[in-house]
C-alpha cells in the first residue's frame, strides 16, 4: 500500500513523507528493481577527477544519469551500450501521489549504498526544469540525509531516512544542498544483502513524449 492521507513533515522545505510504502509495497518494489539491474546492472560512476563514488548506481526510464571524466549528464543508454529499462510502475506511483506534477518522470535514477557509502553535498541540477519536484524513495537500511539552502555554506537540517520514506524537493528546496552523511547499515533486513537503495525520480527533458502522460 502507498499511504495517501501521510501529513509531511517539513525539511528545509523539503517535504518528508515517513512510512509512505508498507513493507509488501516495499517488497515489490525492490523485486522490480531486481529486474531493472538484470538488465541494467549498477556501476561505480567516476567523477570528472578520477575519482570513484562510493555508491553504486543504474537507471530506468528514457534517461540515465552517468559520471566519467567526460563529465555528469544524463544519456539515453546505460554505459554497456543498452537501453534503461523501464521505470517500476510502483515508483511512478509514487510520483503520481506526491509530485503535484502534470507529467511522469523519464529518470529513475537507482542508488546503492553499501557498508560505509556516502554521499557528499550536492545540488540537483543537470534537469531541464527546475519546476518539477525530485522525488525520493528511500528502501533498507537508515540514511543520515542532511539538506540545506541554495547556497553551499549556510546551516543544514538533518533527518534519519528510513525505508518506506518518501522525500519531495520541490519549490525552494528544489535546488537546496543536500547529501547522504552516513548508514546504519544493517539496521533493516529489507535487502538480502543489506545497504540501502535511494530511488530518485526526476523529469529530464523538457519536451515531453506520449509515454509521459500522467
Ligand atoms: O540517497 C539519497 O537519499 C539522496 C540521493 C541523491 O541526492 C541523488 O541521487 O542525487
Ligand atoms: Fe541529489
Amino acid at each position: 500500500m502507498i499511504a495517501h492521507d501521510i501529513p509531511p513533515m517539513d525539511l528545509a522545505g523539503a517535504r518528508l513523507f515517513k512510512g509512505m510504502l508498507d513493507r509488501p509495497t516495499q517488497e515489490a518494489l525492490v523485486s522490480a528493481l531486481r529486474d531493472v539491474v538484470s538488465v541494467a546492472p549498477f556501476f561505480h560512476p567516476e567523477t570528472r577527477w578520477g575519482k570513484q563514488m562510493s555508491v553504486r548506481m543504474t537507471s530506468a526510464g528514457r534517461l540515465g544519469w552517468v559520471s566519467d571524466r567526460r563529465g555528469y549528464r544524463y544519456e539515453p543508454r546505460h554505459p554497456t551500450g543498452a537501453p534503461w529499462p523501464e521505470i517500476p510502475d510502483l515508483a511512478l506511483e509514487v510520483w503520481r501521489a506526491v509530485s503535484g506534477a502534470d507529467r511522469l518522470p523519464d529518470c529513475c535514477l537507482v542508488n546503492y549504498y553499501g557498508d560505509g557509502a556516502r554521499m557528499g553535498l550536492h545540488q540537483d541540477r543537470d534537469e531541464g526544469d527546475f519546476s518539477f519536484p525530485v522525488v525520493s524513495i528511500s528502501l533498507g537500511d537508515d540514511a543520515l540525509f542532511r539538506i540545506g539552502g541554495i547556497k553551499r555554506q549556510g546551516s543544514t537540517q538533518s533527518a534519519w531516512l528510513g525505508s518506506g520514506d518518501v522525500l519531495v524537493l520541490d519549490g525552494p528546496s528544489r535546488l537546496a544542498y543536500h547529501g547522504i552523511d552516513r548508514l546504519r547499515f544493517g539496521s533493516s533486513d529489507l535487502l538480502r544483502d543489506r545497504g540501502r537503495i535511494n530511488l530518485t525520480l526526476r523529469v529530464v527533458e523538457i519536451a515531453p513524449t506520449a509515454s509521459d502522460e500522467v
